[in-house]
């Protein structure tokens, strides 16, 4: 199978496909790689390494795109590579099609066979959104903590607190993989923190985890609303899987923050939890300010991590790649069907049941779409 791995467009995102030693592992099997030039320069990987490690250097993202029968990406595709689609092709990237209706409609007119990693099942897990998840949730807290500081638009509250000074209060609203790793890190930070989850499973088992060291809460409205307004930082960290993220915090809520609280929505590349989120915001300019709060949006956070990034990413990509190049897509949803749950559009329908509610499709079961 030709491979092909386009440098990544979006706003620094500096994560790439595939690694020289994911390189090596799939030409060692058989395959073919084209590697954009410089593809891998922002996570440290220089082109000389990829071309030793087996790769085909290409200076031009339309000849990948044109030559590939699989393309591998780390972020969905800009509306400028949109003109690349086509029947035949199959994509294998982080898609959120739900919050990207645009990119749904040129999918499924171009006939696209699109893999979503943040989709991909295995032992009722999502192991291609595990690792970015937790970098994702590591980040929200250190990120919070820096917006919190004045000079950055905060309220000048340090989380950790001092001898007779009390700590700040950080509320994250889902307790999966992001909201673990933030909780984590927010207590490392000498936060007071809390969780708060919608299963009481989970929240039990976040008990177990952290002990009295933090506050476990049942997502409702109220206590939503009570946690909102003690809180100096929120993080957003909710995942229905597919769908778009439900509105927990409305307006409302937020006006009763404190000024300068910070909220650091991770979910948004769900749409986001926040009522008074309503655009993604950059790295190139990260935040902007309602109602005295501090709003901090961006879809790909990982992508300032690179490096630590795209290793931990393709750490887990690379098998589902290499079991596709060797069998077909056909063959491998057959032999790993966790993988049949990644197919977001196929032979022109869309083929996740949540993405389909949420944009308005006719659902079509994914095996049938790729042709039984
Ligand atoms: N902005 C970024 O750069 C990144 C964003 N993400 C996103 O972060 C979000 C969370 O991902 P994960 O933690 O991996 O998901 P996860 O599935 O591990 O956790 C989601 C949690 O939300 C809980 N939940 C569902 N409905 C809820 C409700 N109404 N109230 C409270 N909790 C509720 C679930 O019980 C679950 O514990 C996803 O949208 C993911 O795509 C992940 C990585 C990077
Ligand atoms: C999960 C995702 O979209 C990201 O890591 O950018």
């Amino acid at each position: 199978m030709i491979i092909g791995v386009p440098k990544e467009i979006k706003n620094h995102e500096n994560r790439v496909a595939l690694t020289p030693a994911g390189v090596m592992t799939l030409s060692q099997q058989g395959h073919t790689i084209l590697i954009e030039q410089d593809a891998g320069t922002g996570s440290g990987f220089p082109d000389t390494d990829y071309e030793q490690a087996g790769a085909e250097l290409v200076n031009e993202a339309g000849v990948i795109w044109q030559r590939s029968d699989m393309v591998m990406k780390v972020k969905e595709p800009l509306p400028e590579e949109y003109g690349y689609f086509r029947e035949g092709l199959l994509l294998f990237t982080y898609l959120h099609l739900a919050a990207e209706p645009d990119l749904a409609e040129a999918l499924t007119t171009h006939k696209v066979t699109a893999v979503a990693y943040e989709t991909v099942e295995k032992d009722g897990t999502l192991p291609l959104l595990t690792p970015m998840s937790e970098v994702a949730g590591r980040m929200a807290a250190q990120i919070g903590a820096q917006f919190l500081e004045r000079p950055k638009g905060g309220s000048g509250v340090l989380l950790s607190g001092i001898p007779g000074v009390k700590r700040g209060r950080v509320t994250v609203i889902g307790g999966g993989v992001v909201g673990t790793n933030a909780a984590k890190i927010a207590m490392g930070l000498g936060a007071d923190v809390t969780i708060i989850d919608l299963s009481p499973e989970r929240l039990r088992e976040l008990d177990d985890l952290f002990g009295t060291e933090i506050n476990t809460l049942m997502s409702n409205p109220l206590t939503i609303a009570q946690a909102v307004k003690e809180s100096d930082l929120l993080i957003g960290a909710v995942l229905i899987p597919g769908a778009k993220a439900p509105k927990l915090v409305t307006e409302e809520m937020v006006r009763t923050m404190h000024p300068g609280s910070v909220i650091v929505d991770v979910a948004i590349d769900q749409g986001g939890i926040v009522e008074t989120i309503d655009h993604i915001t950059t790295h190139d300019d990260p935040t902007y300010t309602k109602h005295g709060v501090v709003h901090y949006a961006v879809a790909n956070m990982p992508g300032a991590v690179p490096r630590t990034s795209t290793i931990g990413l393709t750490n887990v990509t690379v098998p589902y790649a290499s079991l596709i190049a060797a069998h077909g897509i056909h063959e491998a949803v057959r032999r790993q069907p966790g993988l049949l749950k990644g197919v977001n559009t196929a032979g022109g329908f869309v083929t996740y049941e949540a993405v389909a509610r949420d944009l308005g499709y006719t659902s079509k079961d994914p095996l049938a779409a790729l042709g039984g």
